[in-house]
């Protein structure tokens, strides 16, 4: 990936970060840059997450998913980070693959089961991730599909791929049922995962190129340097980190590309649960080209001077002529494309946000295919450690997550938890209809 800043420069934005101040801060990347190098060499805890590229099998992962090779459909069973990364890259390729992804992040029972009863579940892989093995959400799901594979007369037994930490009911039941399984490598947090088996199964039962995702990710790596003019990643870390530090502290992610509507989403989860300590942290927001500039640009315009707009746009796309027509005002339609039409309205968009100084950042990538994307998840996933030595955060935990799973384990009478008692002591103002 490319990035250009030149749009959040404060000669063009308010806010913006002069050239002086990222020279100033070129410092500080370039210590930073030391000690994820060093985190690195050790493969130390979340650092180990940057050495993936070097570290991830894909002949081992090609060959645990080879009994369910022949699946139309793949049902993942996982959340956050163990669900995002491999989302991310199945529905940014999904045009390469007959191999249907669906993806059970969630308890709504609705959807589940809506989900359970369209899939052809006798042509359906099972994969379940969870680095801990005991996420509620993950392991309710799958008691549900387990059941729903027993009623359909199809032996779950033979469709499941496991993909989970070195212990845990997860681990225990991939070694006692005898299921083909893959670790979540030591030291790898789930949002920084995707690179791993956490992601690659989901890819490798629908067919994409392992070895290409690893190898963009691989040229990413080997783009790190001790500054941020010389390291796309570094850039787009340490501005956003500069922006927020000057007010802008949200961070729209803005692909012009239908197919990394997901990747907006991982993005998002990296950004907020990486960052987002000690009352610090940049706001995501998931945002989509051109389907946004008629919901969320009027604010980014002409809203509060608080956010920074981050667009990925791909340099080549495949293309659909517009039929001509006779009618007069759309007649400039007619000899264009519809990819021709996004990349103008890209471009006015970025325009429109610099003209009236709003800072926005471009990210560039060729094209939306597997080096591209490997390239892309490495890239920000980079970008997201520097920002944390930037901030002087841990990018790679998570504690503010453990409340609420403590009072739903209350609730759900699992034992006694102080916050489940907190919940019955809500204030309440009520007002209804
Ligand atoms: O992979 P698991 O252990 O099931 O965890 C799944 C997700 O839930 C946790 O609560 C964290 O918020 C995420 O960072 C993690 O990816």
């Amino acid at each position: 990936m490319n990035v250009d800043i030149g749009n959040a420069l404060a000669s063009v934005a308010s806010p913006g970060v002069s050239r002086d101040s990222l020279e100033r801060l070129d410092e500080r990347v370039a210590d930073a840059h030391e000690r994820i190098e060093a985190g690195r060499a050790n493969d130390e805890h979340g650092y180990a997450a940057l050495n993936l590229p070097e570290r991830t099998d894909p002949d081992e992962i090609r060959e645990t998913v080879a009994p369910v090779a022949d699946a139309d459909a793949l049902l993942t069973v996982g959340i956050g980070g163990s669900a995002l990364g491999a989302a991310t890259i199945t529905n940014a390729l999904a045009a390469e693959s007959d191999v249907e992804a669906v993806y059970l992040d969630n308890v709504d029972p609705a959807w589940i089961s809506t989900q359970l009863g369209r899939l052809p579940l006798e042509r359906t892989a099972i994969n379940v991730v969870s680095r801990s093995g005991t996420t509620a959400e993950t392991l309710a799901n799958f008691l549900v599909v387990r059941d729903a594979f027993e009623r359909a007369g199809v032996d779950w037994t033979e469709r499941t791929i496991v993909t989970t930490g070195e212990s845990g009911p997860l681990r225990d039941l991939s070694d006692r049922r005898d299921l083909p399984s893959l670790r979540v490598p030591d030291g790898v947090p789930g949002r920084f995962s995707a690179l791993s088996a956490v992601g690659m199964v989901a890819a490798a039962v629908c067919g994409h190129d392992l070895e290409a995702l690893l190898s963009g990710a691989a040229a990413e790596a080997d783009s790190l340097a001790g500054s941020l003019f010389e390291c796309p990643a570094y850039a787009y870390g340490t501005t956003a980190y500069a922006l927020d530090a000057r007010g802008a502290g949200t961070n729209a992610m803005m692909p012009y590309a239908e197919s990394l509507d997901t990747y907006a989403e991982w993005f998002a989860q990296l950004w907020a649960e990486s960052l987002g300590k000690d009352g610090l942290g940049q706001t995501p927001v998931r945002a989509l080209g051109a389907t946004d500039q008629h919901s969320q640009i009027q604010l980014y315009r002409a809203g509060p001077r608080d956010k920074l707009v981050s667009f990925v746009v791909p340099d080549e796309r495949d293309d659909r002529s517009i039929p001509a027509t006779d009618v007069d005002d759309l007649a400039y339609l007619g000899e264009a494309t519809l990819g021709e039409l996004l990349s103008a309205e890209f471009e006015a968009t970025e325009a429109s946000l610099a003209a009236a100084g709003r800072p926005n950042v471009r990210i560039e990538l060729e094209r939306v295919d597997e080096y591209e994307l490997g390239g892309l998840l490495y890239g920000m996933e980079a970008a997201c450690v520097l920002a944390g030595e930037l901030y002087d955060v841990n990018p790679f935990n998570q504690p503010a997550v453990e409340w609420a799973k403590r009072a739903t384990r209350g609730l759900l009478g699992e034992g006694t938890f102080e916050e489940a008692e907190s919940v019955t002591e809500k204030t309440e103002l009520r007002v209804e209809r």
